[in-house]
């Protein structure tokens, strides 16, 4: 026998056997301590809508068993020999990506989330040929790079958004140049992704207009997270009026939806970055956006760096996520929730306060 390090571990985490999505206790076993290795005991693990797309198998290509989660934090249990950046103790967070390349121009450029070879954290194979599997478990075994410190002053279970939602929104405005105070910016879609887009646009110093597919967030956006103005998107009147207003628009609508009502919303020059992950085709004229030089761009996530950065971004302008904790029991119903459009704006699953092994009949019912 040798030391724990040399030996695989038993994890149990909560996967989805099918496309209905379905999660439920799954035991697996997690490569031996790599020498670039960090074993994170997962403390809480954000739902992504992303979770609903892969477990639901909405892009088609989902393999199972599927341990989803992807904003995951805990705490470092057990480092590699070759571990620098990071200690037993620390408490980390981990995100999408769990592996790249690092030789393609995108890796070179520490934009490694556009590798070709990027590995995600589950729904994927590793390097070993294990399945990749995500943080709704009790551990995950990752490689230091993709392990980023969560800084003094943000509590763990409020870091958890910012792994995926935080930083999908700070990249596209850093790179676009959209970071000047005073732009005046759209937020479509008022869930996980779009929250943390106000906070971090306001944080900013821009003008916030979220856009909405109903009235009923009108007033927690405005009062709670401080946008300056409110549209909802079948309000014709309202929409006119706004027209040629914004600099750039977060679109976060995660299913089909026209483009050209957003369109007509940006100035010329304005920016239209696509977050939510569609898999059919979007559809406008090209007049939309020939007249008025408007850009229709996307964005993935944003570099190690860069959620290195938005985390610290959070701390030094007093940020915080607006979230639900809930127990594992409960991931099933919060999936739903989600998928309904019915959170506040991002669930997070206490995970290490749950008992991962038993099964839902046994601790269903939210947390506090
Ligand atoms: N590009 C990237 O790197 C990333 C992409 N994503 C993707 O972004 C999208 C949004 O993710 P997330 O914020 O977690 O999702 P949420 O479900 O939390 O938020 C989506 C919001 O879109 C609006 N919406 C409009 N129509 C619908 C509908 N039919 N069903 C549900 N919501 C609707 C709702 O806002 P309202 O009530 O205001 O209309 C809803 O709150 C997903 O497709 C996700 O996969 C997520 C993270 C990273
Ligand atoms: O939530 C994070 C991941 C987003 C994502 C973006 C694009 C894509 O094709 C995915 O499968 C996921
Ligand atoms: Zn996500
Ligand atoms: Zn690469």
């Amino acid at each position: 026998m040798g030391s724990l390090a040399q030996q695989e571990k038993t994890v149990v985490g909560w996967a989805a056997r099918d496309a209905s999505g379905h999660l439920s206790p799954y035991t697996y076993t997690v490569r031996k301590t790599g020498p670039e290795d960090v074993v994170v005991k997962v403390m809480y693990c954000g739902i992504c809508h992303t979770d609903i797309h892969q477990a639901k198998n909405h892009l088609g290509a989902s393999k199972y068993p599927m341990v989803p989660g992807h904003e995951v934090v805990g705490e470092v249990v057990e480092v590699g020999p070759e571990v620098t950046k990071h200690s037993v103790g620390d408490v980390v967070g981990v995100g999408v990506i769990v592996g790249c390349c690092r030789e393609c121009r995108p890796c070179k450029a520490n934009v490694e989330q556009y590798c070709n070879k990027r590995i995600w954290s589950y729904n994927d194979v590793y390097t070993d040929g294990r399945p990749t599997q995500g943080g709704f478990a009790s551990t995950m075994v990752v490689d230091q790079k993709f392990v980023v410190k969560i800084p003094a002053g943000l509590a763990p279970e409020q870091a958890a958004p910012l792994l995926c939602a935080g930083v999908t929104v700070y990249s596209p405005l850093k790179h676009f140049g959209l970071m000047a105070p005073g732009l005046r910016g759209g937020i479509l879609g008022l869930g996980g992704v779009g929250h943390m887009g106000v906070k971090v646009a306001k944080a900013m110093g821009h003008h916030v207009t979220v856009i909405s597919s109903s009235n009923k967030k009108r007033a927690e956006a405005m009062d709670d997270l401080g946008a300056d103005a409110y549209l909802v998107s079948s309000d014709g009147d309202a929409m006119a009026a706004a027209a040629d207003s914004l600099d750039y628009i977060i679109d976060t609508v995660p299913v089909h939806h026209p483009m050209e009502p957003y369109l007509s919303l940006l100035k010329l020059d304005g920016k239209l970055v696509l977050l939510g992950v569609i898999g059919e085709p979007l559809s406008f004229v090209s007049p939309m956006v020939m007249l008025g030089r408007k850009a229709i761009t996307g964005s993935f996530i944003g570099s190690m760096d860069e959620t290195a950065e938005v985390l610290q971004f959070c701390v030094d302008k007093g940020l915080t996520s607006q979230i639900e904790v809930v127990k594992m029991g409960y991931v099933n119903q919060a999936l739903e929730r989600l998928e309904r459009n019915d959170v506040r704006y991002r669930f997070v699953v206490d995970v290490a306060g749950s008992n991962v092994e038993a099964a839902e009949a046994e601790t269903n019912g939210a947390a506090a």
